[in-house]
């Protein structure tokens, strides 16, 4: 059995996503194991089922720093420290700087079918706008604010009596399944980037020394 790729899961809320991962990598045949659990504030369910499973924890706030670029550097180190294959956001609520993304391949989950409703309120922007039609999509981070690769989306419908709430549930429960089957995917086959399009199964992400992971050509 080849060494399962090393995950660190950045988060700021409820974590189930976080949780789904962890639930998988409870099989060996997934590839994959959280190595760690980032976070930028205290106190939320994320990191409490980080540390009901044993994984290890650290938060960095923002407001814990003179400037942004400051941040940028402590979370990329922290990171850094765990020696991921794959960082994944999961519901993590900042945009990560140059050197975390310089350094780490970095996989984003948003509740919406980006392009259309980017931002800290996808459920929110889509519902306001009247879509009847919404859903999921996992992508690569880049610089911009959900402008990224996309790797995976998955159509959810909006039904005439939902709030923010219910239908952000409703899109949960398909992007933990597309998130899961993604992140296993990516570290078990790896990947290649050619412009802004992703190609899985480009050889396993685990580094072994000739190796390598993600690749963009
Ligand atoms: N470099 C990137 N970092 C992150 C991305 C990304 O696409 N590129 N995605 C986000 C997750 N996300 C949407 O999926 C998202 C999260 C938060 C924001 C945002 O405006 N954050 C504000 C602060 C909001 C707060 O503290 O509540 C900020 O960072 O100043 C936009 C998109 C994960 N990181
Ligand atoms: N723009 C970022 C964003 O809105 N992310 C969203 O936050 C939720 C976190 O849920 P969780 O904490 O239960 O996994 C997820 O739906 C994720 O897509």
């Amino acid at each position: 059995m080849s060494k399962a790729g090393r995950l660190v899961v950045l988060v700021s809320g409820s974590g189930t996503n976080l949780q789904a991962l962890l639930d998988a990598s409870t099989d060996p045949s997934y590839g994959a194991r959280v190595v760690a659990v980032g976070a930028d504030r205290e106190g939320i369910e994320g990191l409490a089922r980080a540390t009901k499973a044993q994984i290890p924890t650290f938060v960095e706030k923002l407001r814990d720093y003179g400037t942004r670029a400051e941040w940028d550097a402590a979370i990329a180190a922290r990171i850094a420290a765990y020696e991921p294959d794959l960082v994944v956001s999961a519901g993590f609520m900042k945009i990560l700087g140059a050197p975390t993304l310089d350094a780490f391949p970095v996989l984003n989950t948003h509740p919406a079918l980006l392009p259309s409703f980017p931002g800290a309120h996808g459920v929110r922007d889509a519902l306001a706008h009247g879509v009847k039609v919404t859903g999921c999509t996992v992508m690569l981070a880049d610089s911009g604010v959900d402008t990224g690769p996309i790797i995976a989306q998955e159509a959810v419908p909006v039904l005439p009596d939902d709030d923010e709430a219910v239908l952000h549930e409703r899109i949960k429960t398909v992007e933990r399944r597309l998130l899961v089957d993604i992140v296993g995917r990516m570290v078990r086959e790896g990947w290649t980037v050619t412009g802004r399009i992703v190609h899985l199964g480009t050889g396993p992400i685990v580094r072994t020394g000739n190796q390598s992971g993600g690749e963009s050509t």
